[in-house]
This record gives structure tokens, C-alpha cells and sequence, in this order.
């Protein structure tokens, strides 16, 4: 028997955006309706930031039992037990877990349905023998791994970031297709716990980024002994659980990989799979759901958030997302996104940080820019931790208005937070010139490279004869 709901919003998947929303909504008084087929809290605590984070730090853990040698300190080989590492990310991803939990929502007044949820029409949704009729819909329902037509790759057993996690026997040789963030990441991870690590991409590794700053990521990955092919073709995949061979075509001819394990991280697509979006109206392509700027979908009682609208697929941007459909569903304010200022962090260490423009966006956007930057090796913590390897470069139109921000330097997630503040907030570069930073600390890097925009002026033929002048006073 059908059991039918009112709801004032019921939201699709309850992963970083539609819990935010669900706890917001409930929170005001909203009656909500929340509605998971899998996993409470979606990719990001089970299958993505949580789980990858603590691989990175099991990772970083390993890497530092070998590299004492430069503070007198005798490096050791760490003894490696894969099948614990991985209760290490499972129970880091128990602890977040209550969070997202059923019992949480519930208790917060949300009424949660584990089902798979399907529209029925433009304004009816039906999750197993629940239809919920409701004022407005959110569509959070992600994205999952696109898989490349490689020949053979159907025939051979792979691994993506939904299966990655789960692995308790340490990969002798992991074979990693596609050199973007998870790529990168999970690469040097990998690594650092004792594996032999290939990543192949097909054109440049990290390359949404400024090539100047993940020239410093790479060439770290490399020296730490992962290799790394760039601008390669995989042109066939063979083999059988524990050896699987890749062919590829570099410049100088054609190469076999011969490896383990395969991790396919080569980009997303959208989770729109049986939602039977054409029947309450909504739009949607291969990068996701068409929205406008206050996120509704063609069918303008619906809200679509997070990865499944394509664009940044990031956790905070899908948080992001829930506040403006928030404040459009319940209170009709007619509030847009602005990604002008989103941050986003690459976890390899040294991490990758940024904000704003790039380089080669201000470039093509303005006629004139400043670009500014400061070595890590001329920041003295930095040189006491033995932690050189890293670079500030911030992008400033004439006016010395902050334009964006890149950062290559351990915790630079950590560093980039005052520049996000410069960009929202069209700050100028004295703003950051003239705080005070604790010494020695790596965030004098940021006030270091504001001031050099100032050094010209203030160290010119003209400041030093006004202090001779004024000097003639006594
Ligand atoms: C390996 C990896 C590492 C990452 N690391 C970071 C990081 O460090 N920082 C960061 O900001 N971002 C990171 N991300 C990205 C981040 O995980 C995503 O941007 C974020 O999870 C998107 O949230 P979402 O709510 O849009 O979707 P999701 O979190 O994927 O949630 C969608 C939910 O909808 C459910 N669903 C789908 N269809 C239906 C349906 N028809 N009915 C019912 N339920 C449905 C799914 O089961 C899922 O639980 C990472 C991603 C990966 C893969
Ligand atoms: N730290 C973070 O915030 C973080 C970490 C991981 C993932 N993410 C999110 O997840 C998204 C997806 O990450 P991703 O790394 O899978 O995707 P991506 O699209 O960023 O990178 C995929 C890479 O695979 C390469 N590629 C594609 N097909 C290939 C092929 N056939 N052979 C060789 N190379 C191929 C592409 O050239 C690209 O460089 C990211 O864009 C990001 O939004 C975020």
C-alpha cells in the first residue's frame, strides 16, 4: 500500500549537500523529508575526503619514520600492516559517521526514507512504497567514477575510489589511470605505505592548476620515487586479479605497465541514473543538471546541488549550495552562487592550495596584473622543519586588489584561508601587508609575498631622498 507524505522539502541523497540542507530546513521549522538509498553521508565519509585523508596521514606517518636523517636522527623502515591501515580509515570514518546518521537526522525532525527515490511527476517523488508530495525538491544525489573506454578495461578486475578503501592487503604495484586530484593523491599514499606506484595521464597531471606551482607537487611525487607518465595514451588493459598489464603510447614508442593492482580515477559523472528526471521536467546533460544562478533546475520547484550539477565537486561547495537553496526554498530570498572565491586543496604533500584566478585566467581577463611570489625556502620555520619544497604566488590587478591565490606548502589548505578572505572581500594587498605575523610561522609567506608588492616603492630613489630631507630637521 502506497503511504503517502506532505513535506514542505524533501531532498535526494544524504551526502554533504542534502544533509545540509535536511539539518538547516528541519532545524527552521521546514517539514523534511530526506531520502538515501546508500550510505548515510555519501561520498565525502565513505568513499572520499575522510577515508582518503586518513590514508594520506597513515601515509605521512610511514614517510616520516624515514626521514629523520636530516635532524641527527636515525632514519627507520616503517613495518607496514596493511589490514590495520585500513581499520585506521575505517574507524576514523566511525567516528565522523554519527554526524551523518540516520538517528541524528531523525532526531533533529527529519523523516528519513532508505530507498531509492524517483520522480513521478513534477512535484511527486515515490521511494519505495513512500510518494512525498512536496513545495520544493532538492536533487543531491552526486556523482560516481567515469569509467573510460579502454579496450579490455571491462575484462580485468579495477579499482575506483568506491572499492579503493576497502582493501586490506597491500597493492605490490598500483597502476593509477588518470592524474587528477584523487589520482595524485591516492599515488602518493600509496607510495608512502609501501607500494610501487605509476600514475599514467593522458595529457598533465593536476592540470587545472598553474603549472608553475604543481611543477612543485610533481617533481616532489617523483623525487619520492612514484613515477609518473604524462601525455601518454592507454591504448589496452589485460590480465587477472594481481597482474594486470597496461599498454601505453608514449613519444618513443609503445610500453607495457606491468603491475598488481589498477585504480581508474580519470573525472566524474553525474548520478542521475533512474530518477526519472524528463518526467517532472528537469534538464540534464553528461556534466549534470542544469541550473541557473539560485540553483533551480528547469522545473523551478526543484533545487539540484553538489556534484551532480558538474562545475567544483568539492564537499564545502556542495555545503555552499545548501545555504543558498535554503534561503531560496524557505525564504524566498532570491540568493545565487558566486564561485569567485571558492577555495579548493589538493592533499599531496607539500598540498596544493587555491583560490580565485589563476595566472593564466587574470591574464585573459585584465589588461594589466601583478604577479607576486615568496619561496618557502626564504621562510625561516619552514627551513627549521626541513620543509622547503614550496612556493606563494598571488595574482593582483593594478590596483593591488587581490585577484587569486595559489599555494604549494605543507598545510597550504591551512594558509590559503586569509586570501579567501582577500578575494571575497576585494581586499587589497596593504590589508596583508600590514598585519603582523607570528614568527616563525609558515603564514609569514603570505605577508612576505603582499609586502614585496610594496618593496619597489618603499626602497626608490624617491623614499630614500625624502628620509635624507627630513633627516636635515634633527
Ligand atoms: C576520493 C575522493 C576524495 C575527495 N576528497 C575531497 C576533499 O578532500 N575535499 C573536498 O571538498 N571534496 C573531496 N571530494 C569530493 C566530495 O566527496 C564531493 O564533492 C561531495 O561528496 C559531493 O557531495 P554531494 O552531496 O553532491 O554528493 P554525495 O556525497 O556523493 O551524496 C550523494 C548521495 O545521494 C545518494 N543517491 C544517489 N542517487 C539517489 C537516488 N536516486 N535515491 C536516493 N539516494 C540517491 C547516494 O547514495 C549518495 O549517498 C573527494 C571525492 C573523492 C571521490
Ligand atoms: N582534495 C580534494 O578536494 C579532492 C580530492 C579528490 C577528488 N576531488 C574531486 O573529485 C573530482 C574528480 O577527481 P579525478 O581526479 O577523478 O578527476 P579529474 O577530472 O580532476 O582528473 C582526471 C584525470 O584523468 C585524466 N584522464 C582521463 N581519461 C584518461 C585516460 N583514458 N587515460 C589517462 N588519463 C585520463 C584526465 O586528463 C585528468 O587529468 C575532482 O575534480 C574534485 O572535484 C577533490
Amino acid at each position: 500500500m502506497t503511504n503517502k507524505i506532505k513535506a514542505d522539502i524533501c531532498i535526494i541523497g544524504a551526502g554533504s549537500g542534502g544533509l545540509s540542507v535536511a539539518a538547516g530546513a528541519a532545524q527552521m521549522g521546514a517539514r523534511t523529508v530526506l531520502i538515501e538509498r546508500g550510505e548515510m553521508g555519501g561520498d565525502c565519509l565513505n568513499t572520499g575526503c575522510v577515508p582518503s585523508k586518513a590514508l594520506i596521514a597513515a601515509g605521512a606517518h610511514a614517510y616520516m619514520m624515514g626521514e629523520g636523517e636530516a635532524f641527527g636522527i636515525a632514519p627507520v623502515t616503517p613495518q607496514i600492516d596493511f589490514a590495520k591501515v585500513n581499520a585506521h580509515v575505517k574507524g576514523v570514518i566511525a567516528a565522523i559517521a554519527p554526524n551523518d546518521s540516520v538517528a541524528r537526522f531523525e532526531g533533529l525532525g527529519v523523516t528519513v526514507i532508505k530507498d531509492h527515490a524517483r520522480f513521478k511527476d513534477a512535484r511527486t517523488v515515490i521511494a519505495g512504497n513512500k510518494e512525498i508530495h512536496a513545495r520544493r525538491f532538492v536533487i543531491a544525489t552526486g556523482s560516481h567514477p567515469a569509467i573510460p573506454s579502454i579496450p579490455g578495461l571491462d575484462t580485468v578486475p579495477f579499482l575506483t575510489n568506491e572499492t579503493i578503501f576497502d582493501q586490506t592487503e597491500r597493492p605490490d604495484h598500483l597502476i593509477v589511470i588518470g592524474g587528477g586530484p584523487i589520482g595524485m593523491e591516492m599515488a602518493q599514499a600509496h607510495h608512502r605505505l609501501g607500494c610501487k606506484v605509476t600514475v599514467i595521464e593522458a595529457a598533465k597531471a593536476l592540470a587545472k592548476d598553474d603549472p608553475e606551482l604543481t611543477a612543485l607537487v610533481i617533481d616532489r611525487l617523483i623525487r619520492e620515487g612514484v613515477e609518473i607518465l604524462e601525455s601518454v595514451k592507454v591504448t589496452g588493459v589485460a590480465g587477472a586479479a594481481g597482474r594486470i598489464s597496461v599498454t601505453v603510447e608514449e613519444a618513443s614508442g609503445r610500453r607495457v605497465i606491468e603491475g598488481s593492482h589498477l585504480l581508474v580515477a580519470t573525472g566524474r559523472k553525474p548520478s542521475v541514473d533512474g530518477l526519472d528526471l524528463d518526467k517532472a521536467g528537469i534538464v540534464a546533460d553528461a556534466h549534470g543538471i542544469k541550473v541557473d544562478d539560485r540553483l533551480r533546475t528547469a522545473n523551478k520547484r526543484v533545487f539540484a546541488i553538489g556534484d551532480v550539477i558538474g562545475g567544483m565537486q568539492f564537499t564545502h561547495v556542495a555545503n555552499y549550495h545548501a545555504g543558498i537553496v535554503i534561503r531560496n526554498a524557505l525564504f524566498r530570498l532570491p540568493a545565487k552562487v558566486d564561485y569567485g572565491a571558492i577555495p579548493y586543496v589538493t592533499y599531496t604533500d607539500p598540498e596544493l592550495a587555491h583560490v580565485g584566478e589563476t595566472e593564466a585566467e587574470a591574464r585573459a581577463r585584465h589588461m594589466k596584473i601583478n604577479v607576486l611570489r615568496w619561496h618557502l625556502a626564504e621562510n625561516d620555520r619552514a627551513q627549521a622543519t626541513h620543509e622547503t619544497d614550496g612556493l606563494i604566488k598571488v595574482i593582483t590587478d593594478v590596483h593591488g586588489r587581490v585577484l587569486g591565490c595559489t599555494i604549494v606548502a605543507p598545510h597550504a589548505g591551512e594558509l590559503i584561508l586569509p586570501w579567501v578572505l582577500a578575494k571575497s572581500q576585494a581586499l587589497k594587498l596593504s590589508a596583508m601587508a600590514g598585519i603582523v605575523a607570528p614568527y616563525p610561522t609558515l603564514s609569514e609567506i603570505s605577508k612576505r609575498a603582499a609586502s614585496s608588492y610594496y618593496t619597489p616603492t618603499l626602497f626608490s630613489m624617491k623614499t630614500r631622498a625624502l628620509v635624507r630631507f627630513l633627516g636635515l630637521f634633527g
